[in-house]
């Protein structure tokens, strides 16, 4: 578990054909508590890959800082947003690869697959899974690392709605068994709100916060598309079109 705190003075990528250097993010806070669900709502091309990617240490090259809670280095969990699975190796083989090597790592990946209802595809290359169970995969291969903090960047995008939400079922039954924080990406604003308990939307560049929502639905509520609707139309001021 871990809570994350991040300030971004200043995140810039260079400009394309010479034109000016636009600031993506300035001066930007973001604070998240332990064993929260942040949900980050934001149109495409905003940042919101950038930010995940210097939260997890893949991207360095900015100006601020990234902190997290007690013990200070938590095991970050990355599911992207397409589910990168090396393709010559079985869906096992892809769950066991970022585990720390040792005895252990094969069962537990077993065992995850097998909670994610994946126990008979573990021997099985990815190219012979439809998306919707690559997706579980990448899901699988998160989980299986046991992270102290998920970063999930628009996990289920392209999926039908069907598969989408048994996805989205499967995340919440795992974060129940097992609390982590977790930080999710979307543009998908009934997604964010069936899932998070925090939503933050945001708009830019460079990228501010323009509402901080908490979402304290139960879980039968989440399920209920009218309650869903009322929430996006009572908290995001759908009127100003910013979220979809
Ligand atoms: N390595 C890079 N070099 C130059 N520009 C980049 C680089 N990575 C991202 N960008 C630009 O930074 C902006 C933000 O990109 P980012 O992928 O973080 O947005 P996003 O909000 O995650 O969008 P999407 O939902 O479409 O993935 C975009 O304009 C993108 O073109």
């Amino acid at each position: 578990m871990s809570a994350v705190s991040v300030e971004i003075v200043s995140k810039t990528f260079p400009a394309a054909g010479g034109a000016p250097e636009r600031a993506l993010y300035r001066d930007f806070r973001l604070d998240v508590a332990d064993r929260s669900f942040v949900a980050l709502l934001g149109p495409s091309g905003l940042g919101k890959t950038t930010l995940l990617n210097m939260i997890a240490g893949v991207d360095r090259d900015f100006v601020g800082r990234v902190g997290f809670g007690a013990g200070g280095s938590p095991r970050i969990g990355y599911a992207f947003q397409t589910p990168r699975l090396l393709p010559w190796r079985t869906v096992l083989q892809n769950v066991t690869l970022p585990l720390p090597a040792g005895e252990g790592a094969r069962e537990r990946a077993l065992r995850v697959l097998s909670e994610m209802g994946l126990a008979d595809a573990s021997d099985v290359y990815p190219e012979r899974l439809s998306l919707g169970m690559q997706r579980r995969v990448a899901l699988a291969r998160a989980f299986a690392l046991e992270p102290d903090l998920l970063l999930m960047d628009e996990p289920f995008v392209s999926l039908d709605e069907a598969n989408a939400d048994r996805l989205r079922d499967l995340l919440t039954e795992l974060i129940a068994r097992r609390p982590t924080t977790v930080l999710f990406v979307t543009h998908d604003s009934r997604e964010a709100f069936r899932l998070a308990d925090r939503v933050v939307a945001l708009d830019g560049p460079p990228v501010r916060i323009t509402d901080d929502v908490a979402v304290t639905l139960t879980p039968e509520q989440r399920r209920m598309p009218s309650e869903i609707e009322r929430l996006r139309a009572a908290l995001l001021g759908l009127k100003r079109g910013a979220v979809a």
